[in-house]
């Protein structure tokens, strides 16, 4: 995490980088001619205590990017986006500070109320064109990422690009495989089961074999990410930026995406990914019986009694009568179902693709579950009784 930026050990931070820190001045005729929307990327960067967001930041800020960058340090993320978006409206005290730097990019740190410095954040937004946010370490990412899921539907000029998890060498199995309380997930292990792009950072401090390891389990833990291993966070920016990982828009890189999900082996990890294809059209109230049933209501359980608890959700999904490929989106208990540009060919079988990232989670359950979303007479079998309630996490 940066610190306040004002402070004099963050300028001697930048100095090396950003040799001029100037105040922000704010310029009231521009602020009136933005009136003409173009949606601003934002992508969260998160990962472990220490492991390299913001030698990440750094990176990525002087790099050439020819992009004017605006850089959120936050301390949200913990807590649900609903409490969060309670206390802003109610007009919470704000704490921000904030800098320009010289090739343009902005600086701001935020405490708490990160939703607000975000909107306050559009408002300058004719003088930049992305946002990098670095969560703390020990943030759920998907609370973070949920908050610019509600903000979009609320027509925001923002949207989710993508999540980055950076994961240190040398501690990242340990972080991994730590054990919470009540068998809670612990954060490093959400961090990376959200992830879109995973960096194993610090790999001098680590042998081959160490690193094989970490990558092995990772891979286990999220089948969807893309990995890469890096020094110093760094990493060609095209891998990290404009992922587009939550547009519905991409139906052709999703369905490449899908098809590359390893069957990873079974490391023993709490969270894994699975993954299955299903033949056929869904019909689009069994399909969202079946999602809700499994988000919301938590009511679906594995083979041993245990409700499953998912994470990240992602499908390509065929839905009867629509001639769109449709794509699912979830993270924890938000979910979408939005039409891609990509229709089905006339005479082409159809099908849908799914993959689920989470806790006792069972493929054969899932699919059969998703199976009676698809064959319309069969009743949906997923409710078991009431009394078997699932614990929140
Ligand atoms: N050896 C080694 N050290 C690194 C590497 N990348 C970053 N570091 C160092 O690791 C320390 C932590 O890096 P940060 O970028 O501050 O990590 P962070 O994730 O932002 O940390 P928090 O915000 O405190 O959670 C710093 O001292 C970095 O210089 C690397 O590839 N190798
Ligand atoms: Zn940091």
């Amino acid at each position: 995490m940066l610190p306040a930026m004002n402070t004099v050990e963050a300028e001697e931070e930048y100095a090396e980088d950003c040799p001029e820190l100037v105040p922000i001045e704010t310029n009231k005729q521009e602020e009136e001619n933005l009136d003409f929307i173009v949606k601003i990327p934002v992508t969260i960067i998160t990962g472990y205590l220490g492991a390299g967001k913001t030698t990440l930041l750094n990176y990525i800020l002087t790099e050439q990017h020819n992009r004017k960058i605006a850089v959120i340090l936050n301390e949200f993320g913990e807590g649900s986006a609903v409490e969060k978006s309670l206390s802003i409206s109610q007009g919470g005290e704000l704490y921000e500070e904030w800098l320009e730097l010289r090739n343009g990019c902005l600086c701001c740190s935020v405490k708490d109320n990160g939703l607000r410095a975000i909107e306050n954040l559009m408002q300058k937004k004719g003088k930049f064109d992305y946002i990098l946010l670095e969560t703390t370490g020990l943030a759920d990412p998907g609370a973070v990422a949920s908050m610019f899921w509600v903000d979009a539907e609320l027509g925001s000029d923002i949207y989710l690009d993508g999540i980055i998890t950076v994961v240190d060498s040398k501690y990242g199995l340990k972080h991994l495989t730590e054990e919470k309380p009540d068998g809670l997930v612990n954060e490093a292990t959400r961090q990376v089961a959200l992830a879109d792009m995973i960096l194993i950072n610090k790999t001098d401090l680590v042998s081959e074999e160490e690193l094989n390891k970490l990558a092995a389990t990772i891979r286990s833990i999220n089948g969807l990410g893309k990995i890469l291993e890096t020094q110093r966070s760094r990493v060609h920016l095209s891998n990290i930026l404009d992922l587009h990982a939550y547009d519905t828009l991409t139906g052709i890189s999703l369905q490449k995406k899908l098809q590359h999900v390893p069957t990873a082996p079974h490391l023993d990890q709490s969270i894994v990914t699975v993954t299955f294809e299903v033949p056929g059209s869904a019909k689009e109230e069994s399909l969202n019986v079946f999602i809700q049933n499994l988000l919301w209501e938590k009511n679906i359980q594995n083979k041993d009694g245990h409700c499953m608890e998912v994470i990240r959700l992602k499908g390509l999904v065929s839905i009867k009568d629509k001639p769109q490929q449709m794509i699912l989106q979830g993270i924890h208990e938000l979910y979408e179902l939005e039409e891609s540009l990509v229709s089905w060919k006339d005479d082409a079988e159809r099908s849908s693709q799914l993959v689920f990232i989470g806790k006792n989670l069972d493929k054969d359950i899932l699919k059969e579950l998703f199976l009676s979303a698809v064959v319309e007479t069969e009743e949906l079998r997923t409710a078991p009784g009431k009394d078997q309630v699932c614990p929140s996490h």
